[in-house]
C-alpha cells in the first residue's frame, strides 16, 4: 500500500520482526541443548554449566520478547496512521463526487466504506502483514530446523502436510463465500436501521414502530442463522485440525521414541524437534488467518480503490472565473432538455427556455412535480442538461468553475437544512471562511433576518445547539405536502422533502429555521438567489417576519423564486409557468390571469396559493 510504503515505522518494525523471529526460532534448538546437558551430565558440576546456559538464554529471550512488543506497537500505530490517511482521502473523494452519484449510492454504504473497510484494509497491510511475515518466516525456519535436527522424522511429519492443505483450501473457499453472504445481509440490516432511525418522525407518525422492529429483528435473525452456519463450519475445521495436530504429535513421539531406542536421536533432539513441530503448527495457523485477513483486506481495498480513484462526472473546482467587477448575475436557460441520470427515460425538461435578467425577481410556478426544484438544481450545476445551455452573464455555466459559480448563488429551501452545531456556527456557514466571521456580523445578519429576537430568547442565545437537521427549531408544517418516502433507488434533488417537520396537531409557531437560513444567505451575500418558498402558512406574525426577512434578502439580487404565496407572485417582476417540461406562459400576474384559457389561470383556480 502507498501509505505503508511511506511509513517510516515500517522498516523499523520489520527489523524488530526479524530480531524477535530469529530469537524465537533459535529457542527450541538451545532448549534441546539444555535438555541434553541435563541428561548427559548427571554428575555434580553440570549445574554450573546449566545455570550459565539458562541465564544467557533468559537474557536472549527477554530481548526477543522486547523486540516483539516494539514490533506490535509500531505496527499498531502505523496501522492507525494508514487508516486515518485513507479515511481523509476517501472522505475528500466522496465529497467531490457529483450529486447524481449520491442519487445512486446509499449513504450507509459510503459510511461503511469510511469506517469499516478502511479499518479492515489498514489492519490487513500492517499488523496482519507483519504477523503473516512472522508466521511465514517461522514456518520456513521451523521446517528447516526440523530437517536439520532429524531428516528422518521430518520427512515422516511433512508427508501429512499436502492432504491437510487441500482440506484447508476447500474449507477456506467455503468460509469466504459464507462470510460474504453474512456481511451482505448484515449490511442490509444496518441500512434498514439507519434509515428508520434517521426517519423516526415518519415512522412514529405512521405508528410503524412495531412493524419496523419486527422487520429489523427478522433481518438480524437471518444474520444469526448465517453466523450459526459459519460457526458450525469453523468449529468443524478447528476440531479436525486440533485432532490431526494431536495425532501428528503422538506419531512423532512414537517414531521419535523408536529412533531414540535405536540411538539415532537424543532426548534433547527429540524435544527440539517437537518444539519446532509445535511452532510450525502455530505458524501455519497464523498463516491461514493471515491469508483470510488479507483476502478480506484486498476485498475492502478493491472497493475503496474504486471510490478513491473515481473521477467525478462533473468537475469539482476547475473552470473559468468571471470578472467580479463586471459580474451582473443574469441567468438564462436556452432549449434545455433534461432527465435525471438515475431515471434517464423520464424527461423532466423538454425545450425549457427562460431568461432571468440581472437584478430582477422571477416567480416560477407550476404543478407539483413539474420540475421547479429541478430548475434550481440545474442552476447550481448539481446536474448538467442533456442538451441546451444554461448561461450566466451569457457564459455557459459548464465553462465556469462550479465552486465559484455556487459562491455567487444563495439558496433558501422550503425546509432548510441546518447542521448539528450552534446557531452562530450555522449562520457563519454561509461565509467563505467561517472562522473569520465575528459575533457582531452574525448578530447583524440575524437582526436583518428577523431571527435575533427569538435566538436571544433561547437560554444559550447564539450558542444554542440545534439538533440533528435542526429538529430543535420550529419549521413549517409539511406533512400535508411532502410525505417522507423511503428510498427506492433515488433521492430527490434540491428541496428534498425533509423529515423534520412537526408532529401533527402541534401548533405551528413558525419559520425559525427559515429565518436562520435567510441569515446564513445574507452573510453569504450572493448576487443570485434561488428560493423555494415554504408551502405552508405560518401564523400571521411569523408570516410577516419571514416575508420581511425574505424581502430584505432579495433586495438588489437576481432572484428565481419557486412561489407559493400570492403576494410573492404579485411582487415579482415576472411570472413563469412551468408545465410539461417547458415554460408555457410568461408575463406579469395580471397579464397571465387575464388569458381566459391560460394554464396560469387554471393553476390559480386549482391550486391553493397562500394569500398572505
Ligand atoms: N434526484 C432525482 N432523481 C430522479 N428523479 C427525480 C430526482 N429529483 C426529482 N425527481 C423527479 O423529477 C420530477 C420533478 O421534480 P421536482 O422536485 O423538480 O418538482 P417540483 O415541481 O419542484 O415539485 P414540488 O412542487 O412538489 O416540490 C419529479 O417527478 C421527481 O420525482
Amino acid at each position: 500500500m502507498e501509505g505503508a510504503a511511506e511509513d517510516p515505522e515500517h522498516p523499523t518494525a520489520v527489523g524488530f520482526l526479524a530480531v524477535s523471529s530469529v530469537i524465537t526460532m533459535s529457542a527450541p534448538f538451545f532448549l534441546g541443548k539444555v535438555i541434553d546437558v541435563i541428561y548427559t551430565n548427571p554428575t555434580v558440576d553440570y549445574s554450573y554449566n546449566l545455570t550459565h546456559l539458562c541465564l544467557v538464554l533468559s537474557g536472549v529471550f527477554l530481548c526477543g520478547a522486547a523486540a516483539n512488543a516494539v514490533r506490535v506497537y509500531l505496527m499498531q500505530t502505523s496501522g492507525q496512521r494508514i487508516v486515518n490517511r485513507l479515511r481523509a482521502s476517501l472522505f475528500s473523494s466522496v465529497l467531490r463526487q457529483e450529486v447524481a452519484f449520491f442519487d445512486k449510492t446509499r449513504t450507509g454504504e459510503l459510511i461503511n466504506r469510511l469506517s469499516s473497510d478502511t479499518a479492515l484494509l489498514g489492519r490487513s497491510v500492517t499488523e496482519n502483514l507483519s504477523d503473516g511475515l512472522r508466521a511465514g518466516a517461522q514456518a520456513s525456519v521451523g521446517i528447516g530446523m526440523m530437517c536439520f535436527v532429524s531428516p528422518n522424522l521430518a520427512t515422516f511429519v511433512l508427508s501429512v502436510v499436502p492432504p491437510i492443505s487441500i482440506l484447508a483450501v476447500i474449507y477456506g473457499r467455503y468460509l469466504r463465500k459464507l462470510t460474504k453472504v453474512t456481511q451482505d445481509s448484515l449490511a442490509q440490516a444496518t441500512q434498514l436501521a439507519e434509515e428508520r432511525i434517521g426517519n423516526i418522525r415518519t415512522v412514529r407518525a405512521f405508528g410503524k414502530e412495531i412493524t419496523e422492529i419486527e422487520k429489523y429483528t427478522s433481518n438480524v435473525d437471518h444474520v444469526m442463522q448465517l453466523a450459526r452456519k459459519e460457526a458450525f463450519a469453523r468449529a468443524g475445521f478447528f476440531g479436525a485440525t486440533g485432532l490431526s495436530g494431536n495425532l501428528i504429535v503422538l506419531s512423532v513421539l512414537y517414531k521419535g521414541g523408536l529412533l531414540m531406542g535405536s540411538a539415532h536421536m537424543t532426548v534433547g533432539e527429540l524435544s527440539s524437534f517437537l518444539m519446532y513441530a509445535f511452532w510450525v503448527g502455530l505458524s501455519v495457523g497464523g498463516l491461514s488467518s493471515f491469508y483470510s485477513e488479507l483476502m478480506k483486506g484486498l476485498g475492502a481495498g478493491g472497493r475503496l480503490w474504486e471510490l478513491l480513484e473515481r473521477e467525478p462526472a462533473l468537475p469539482f473546482n476547475e473552470g473559468v472565473v468571471l470578472n467580479e467587477k463586471s459580474f451582473q448575475g443574469a441567468l438564462e436557460f436556452k432549449n434545455v432538455h433534461f432527465a435525471y441520470p438515475a431515471r434517464p427515460e423520464v424527461p423532466i425538461f423538454q425545450d425549457f427556455s427562460l431568461s432571468i435578467p440581472s437584478g430582477s425577481v422571477t416567480a416560477l410556478v407550476g404543478p407539483s412535480g413539474s420540475g421547479k426544484s429541478t430548475a434550481i438544481s440545474l442552476l447550481l450545476r448539481l446536474y448538467d442538461p442533456v442538451s441546451g445551455t444554461i448561461s450566466l452573464d451569457g457564459r455557459d455555466i459548464r465553462q465556469l468553475n462550479p465552486v465559484w459559480l455556487r459562491s455567487k448563488i444563495g439558496t433558501v429551501s422550503q425546509e432548510p437544512i441546518l447542521f448539528s452545531c450552534s446557531i452562530a456556527e450555522n449562520i457563519a456557514y454561509g461565509a467563505d471562511d467561517p472562522s473569520l466571521v465575528t459575533a457582531a456580523q452574525v448578530e447583524k445578519v440575524a437582526c436583518v433576518a428577523n431571527a435575533a429576537a427569538f435566538i436571544r430568547n433561547f437560554p444559550q442565545g447564539f450558542n444554542t445547539v440545534v439538533g440533528e437537521k435542526g429538529v430543535l427549531l420550529s419549521g413549517p408544517f409539511r406533512y400535508r405536502d411532502s410525505p417522507a418516502l423511503f428510498r427506492s433507488g433515488s433521492t430527490r434533488g434540491f428541496g428534498a422533502p425533509s423529515l423534520s417537520g412537526r408532529e401533527k396537531g402541534q401548533p405551528v409557531v413558525g419559520g425559525q429555521k427559515q429565518r436562520i437560513a435567510i441569515a446564513r444567505a445574507l452573510l453569504k451575500n450572493p448576487k443570485i438567489l434561488l428560493l423555494d418558498e415554504a408551502t405552508s402558512a405560518l401564523d400571521a406574525e411569523n408570516e410577516y417576519l419571514v416575508q420581511q426577512a425574505l424581502d430584505r434578502l432579495m433586495e438588489g439580487r437576481t432572484v428565481l423564486i419557486i412561489a407559493h404565496r400570492l403576494s410573492t407572485i404579485k411582487n415579482a417582476n415576472m411570472v413563469a409557468v412551468l408545465d410539461q417540461g417547458k415554460i408555457t406562459e410568461y408575463g406579469k400576474h395580471e397579464e397571465l390571469l387575464s388569458k381566459p384559457d391560460g394554464i396560469y389561470r387554471k393553476l390559480m383556480n386549482k391550486q391553493s396559493f397562500i394569500s398572505a
